[in-house]
């Protein structure tokens, strides 16, 4: 299958960009609508008063929070999963994201890369701005040091441990007024911060609301705590016992000059959060590089893939998705093969709506969706195709078909453990050698300690099989596998060189 412009950037591109309707992610629908809790359904949900999209805020600012950029050491590398037992990561955001967060996590995508996604997806969906997201972390295999600031924690060593991360005094107070603009203090986990009455059938948890609008990402706690009004900057500054009152004191602490100039700033909170949030998603430990940023693609091959048909015809098929502004044409999008053969394709009913806004629209962006099946027999040496259509810039995409991965005769067995795989290579071409082809697999399974699975790559023996395509030869060969957690990456290489990728039962991470 081909993935443009790597499997790590098309997957991710898709949590970005496809939030509503059709194809939407299945990330963007837990926090939609915002104020959603994906870890329960029905009525327990809307009781438990607990915030998926806020949990997802607070997990990331956890795992940052204890970096140490003068050492180089962590930051967002996911180790957060190692340290839920400890005190200063007192609740369930912790194992509630991880839980949904799992079954995305594959060879290409790490769960610190979904952790520094979900804070992005959080602040874009709920009333806030686009993070500018660069994937390239890189997962912790144990624990890191402790330091998470706690509603007890002194001013001064609050403002140490901030310090630490490179984050100073002013820097603190706006990163925190942005984290405490969605969600709540819940009574349960807290009893030092909110009297336990709070916790009632209809409020499982006891929880009071850091602002009047739990689950908008928007200026309210400035508002609220400089004016008086509302939750009045929230159970951290109006705690009953003085000593939780840890937000109280750290805006206080520079005379409350950081929050007067929020609150001055109007539309700027905003940009205030985004600069700071990505500051703090892109603290990683040193040695770790983070990638360009992703930005939603205008044109976008999806599930491009060649494969043999029931009736033993090579076949490419997939979707192009366009993302628009404004109104929706009905017209064609042209897709023509290097080879020169042309397919006019026409929309498919269902669009989709993206949280981005394109050339400063007002309205968001709509995603519109063209399926392709085209006969190999119509393509043969192509090695490219180009996409064009009106108001779009044409755009080019490489294919090849001297081997690739066969989806329908590839597959995992959970319970015989195994994955078998079928490629199918040209056999008729001089300039390539079948021989020369190896497959490397790479599950993720589940480990001790942490809820983020660990990468196991395993090697498959390759034997070949009789092929009913004349021309092209089959080779197949299967592995023992633990249970996969996500999808399994499947690698063809020739002379060790990359030129096939599948992910098998990418289930709810996939299109
Ligand atoms: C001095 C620093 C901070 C302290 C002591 C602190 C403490 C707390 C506490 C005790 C809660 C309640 C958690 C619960 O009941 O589930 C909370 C919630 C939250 N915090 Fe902080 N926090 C700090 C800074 C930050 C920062 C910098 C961010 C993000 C940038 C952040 C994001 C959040 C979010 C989103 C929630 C709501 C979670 C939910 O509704 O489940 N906090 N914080």
């Amino acid at each position: 299958m081909f993935y443009y412009p790597s499997p790590a950037v098309s997957e991710l591109e898709h949590i970005l960009t496809d939030n509503w309707g059709a194809y939407a992610s299945n990330f963007s629908t837990a926090i939609t609508p915002c104020d959603n809790y994906v870890t329960e359904v029905g009525e327990p949900a809307i009781n438990s008063r607990r915030t998926t999209s806020a949990q997802w805020l607070r997990v990331a600012f956890h795992d940052f929070a204890t970096a140490d950029v003068a050492a180089g050491t962590g930051g967002v590398d996911a180790s957060i999963g190692f340290e839920t037992a400890r005190d200063e990561n007192s609740g369930t955001a912790f194992n509630d994201s991880f839980t949904f967060w799992q079954p995305f996590v594959n060879e290409f995508v790490p769960m610190a890369d979904l952790l520094a996604i979900g804070t992005v997806m959080s602040v874009h969906l709920c009333g806030g701005k686009y993070i500018p997201y660069s994937p390239g972390r890189v997962d912790a295999t144990v624990e890191g040091t402790f330091g998470v600031p706690e509603p007890s924690t002194s001013l001064e060593e609050t403002l140490a441990q901030f310090e630490q991360t490179g984050f100073n005094q002013s820097d603190a107070i706006a990163l925190t007024a942005c984290g405490h603009t969605i969600g709540s203090v819940h009574a349960g986990g807290f009893p030092e911060v909110l009297e336990q009455d709070h916790i009632t059938p209809n409020n499982t948890n006891g929880a009071v609301n850091l602002d009047s609008t739990r689950a908008v990402f928007d200026q309210a706690v400035v508002h609220e705590y400089i004016d008086w009004t509302g939750q009045k900057g929230g159970p951290l500054v109006t705690s009953f016992n003085e000593s939780s009152r840890s937000d109280l004191r750290l805006y206080e602490s520079d005379g409350n000059k950081t929050m007067m100039d929020l609150y001055a700033s109007g539309d700027g909170f905003q940009d205030t959060c985004v600069g700071l949030l990505q500051r703090m998603l892109n603290t990683v430990p040193s040695g770790v590089e983070l990638q360009p940023a992703i930005s939603p693609a205008l044109i976008k091959p999806i599930n491009v893939t060649w494969d043999v048909t029931a009736e033993q015809q090579l076949v490419l098929s997939g979707k192009i998705r366009m993302l628009h502004t404004g109104e929706i044409p009905s017209d064609p999008v042209s897709v023509t093969f290097s080879n020169g053969y042309t397919e006019s394709l026409v929309p498919e009913e269902g669009l989709g709506t993206s949280a981005f806004k394109l050339t400063d629209a007002q309205t968001n962006a709509t995603t519109q969706y063209f399926a392709f099946s085209i006969p190999g027999s119509n393509l043969s040496g192509s090695t490219s195709f180009t996409v064009a259509a009106e108001g779009f810039e044409a755009q080019d995409f490489e294919i090849q078909d001297a081997a690739f991965i066969l989806p329908s005769l590839s597959s995992v067995d959970v319970t015989a453990g195994t994955v078998s795989i079928t490629l199918a290579a040209r056999s008729d071409a001089s300039d390539f050698d079948p021989s020369q082809l190896s497959i490397e697999v790479a599950t993720p399974v589940l480990q001790p300690l942490t809820l983020t699975p660990k990468i196991v790559r395993t090697a498959v023996q390759l034997a070949e099989v009789e092929s009913p395509v004349t021309g092209i030869g089959y080779w197949s060969g299967s592995a023992a596998i633990e249970p996969p957690t996500g999808a399994v990456s499947v690698t063809l290489l020739s002379s060790g060189k990359v030129i096939d990728t599948l992910l098998l039962d990418a289930g709810v991470a996939g299109w």
